[in-house]
């Protein structure tokens, strides 16, 4: 059967199609000395970390979600030449290297068959690992330093692009070790078969947006987070570029505390139903969004100015964004003390599989009995390895199939 064509309008159509990345050896590269660097919180134990990731793909397989493993897509665009030459000038540039190490980096990746190369391109290169090492750069470089740093937190499909609509923007990361995943990203929708002639609606070099960040409400409706990532300016290029499009008639910019916690919208709320979402209790009172529409559709990057109302309570703007009565809050009942760990364990991360069908974590334990007291069906996984990265089942997954709601 041929593939169903890319797009997505909402969280909670039934997901059709994702890409994942399973981890692997460049989680290895994870070391007490920097993992801070590489925006993990602990390290992780890499054999259970794929377990639990084979088991969250399986679940989906198992619900008839067809899951892309993005290293594959990555492989397969790296037999052409153009993401080749593309992603390997995007691995050597780097100020650290110097002329002499980055012309024996780029000799090295050069010489790789494309699923070495894209692993490479994934786990990094390490000094030692480098044949042919030579120059000042190189002598005075530890044994394990990197050459080409690794890619740990690519398991967070969600973050370097989300697809809106039948269009798909790349993501502005703004962290420094992540902004290579993005070359990756734009590598495959770019190259790869699966996505011939699919629009772009942003890329890397434009103000700071991340895919976690942005949340699908409803047909037409985006609410873009604004905080640690994603900022005024990115979320503004945002809306105008969906308007302009006629993706979205309405933006709702949501600031929230900048700090890593709270690092993305997504992992204070998540929609679980149509009109009914999870969110951290400390912050469902207190949320505000800033609504961003146009009278007339503006060009692509044009500087007219948006429509900008507010700041109105979250609860209420979205609901009359999306044209609905009320946006429910599954009120997780939570003290506050838990409510902050489960909230930090990603038990506000659900990934929506269907209205009222979610994934996750099981260690969440007191969210997830809320939520199947308010009617949603919880898929449980694993995650006490996946999660010292802090990310939950929606950061691990990019949807780039869902069913339009009816
Ligand atoms: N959407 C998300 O919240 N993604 C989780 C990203 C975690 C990653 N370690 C990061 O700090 O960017």
């Amino acid at each position: 059967m041929e593939p169903r064509a890319p797009g997505a309008t909402s969280e909670v159509g039934r997901l059709r199609t994702v890409v994942l990345h399973r981890p692997g050896a460049e989680l290895r590269r994870l070391t007490p000395r920097n993992t801070d660097q590489l925006l993990f919180d602990g390290v992780p134990w890499v054999a259970r970390a794929q377990e639990e990731h084979d088991a969250f793909a399986a679940a989906l397989a198992d619900r008839g979600v067809e899951v892309l493993h993005l290293d594959r897509l990555l492989a397969d665009v790296l037999d052409g030449p153009e993401a080749r030459e593309e992603l390997i000038a995007a691995a050597v540039d780097d100020p650290r290297l110097g002329a002499t190490l980055r012309r024996a980096a780029v000799a090295h990746l050069s010489g790789l068959a494309p699923a070495d190369l894209a692993a490479t391109l994934i786990a990094g290169l390490a000094h030692d690992e480098l044949r042919g090492g030579s120059g000042l750069a190189y002598r005075l470089m530890d044994r394990g330093d990197f050459v080409v740093p690794p890619l740990p937190n690519l398991l967070f499909t969600r973050d370097s692009s989300v697809w809106v609509g039948d269009q798909v923007a790349v993501a502005s990361l703004a962290m420094p070790a992540r902004h290579r995943e993005s070359t990756i990203t734009r590598a495959v929708v770019t190259h790869h078969p699966r996505f011939t002639g699919v629009e772009q609606l942003y890329d890397a070099s434009l103000e700071h947006l991340e895919g976690g960040d942005v949340l699908l409400l409803a047909p037409g409706v985006l609410a873009v987070g604004v905080g640690e990532r994603t900022t005024p300016g990115g979320a503004e290029r945002l809306a105008r570029r969906v308007f302009a499009r006629g993706l979205a008639h309405t933006v709702l910019v949501v600031p929230i505390a900048q700090q890593r916690a709270t690092m993305h919208l997504d992992t204070i709320a998540t929609m679980v139903d149509v009109d009914a979402m999870v969110m951290y209790p400390a912050v469902a009172g207190s949320l505000v969004a800033w609504t961003v529409t146009a009278d007339t559709p503006p060009d692509d990057d044009d500087t007219t100015d948006l429509v900008v109302r507010g700041p109105a309570p979250f609860l209420a703007a979205a609901a009359a964004a999306m044209g609905i009565d009320r946006l429910r809050v599954i009120d997780t009942g939570l003290d506050p003390v838990t409510a902050e760990r489960e909230q930090w364990d990603d038990g506000n991360n659900t990934l929506a599989l269907a209205p009222r069908l979610a994934v996750a974590y099981e260690r969440n334990t007191v969210t997830n009995a809320a939520l199947e007291a308010a009617g949603i069906e919880v898929v449980r996984i694993a995650g006490s390895e996946l999660g010292s990265g802090r990310g939950g089942p929606r950061c691990m997954s990019c949807p780039v199939v869902r069913d339009p709601l009816p």
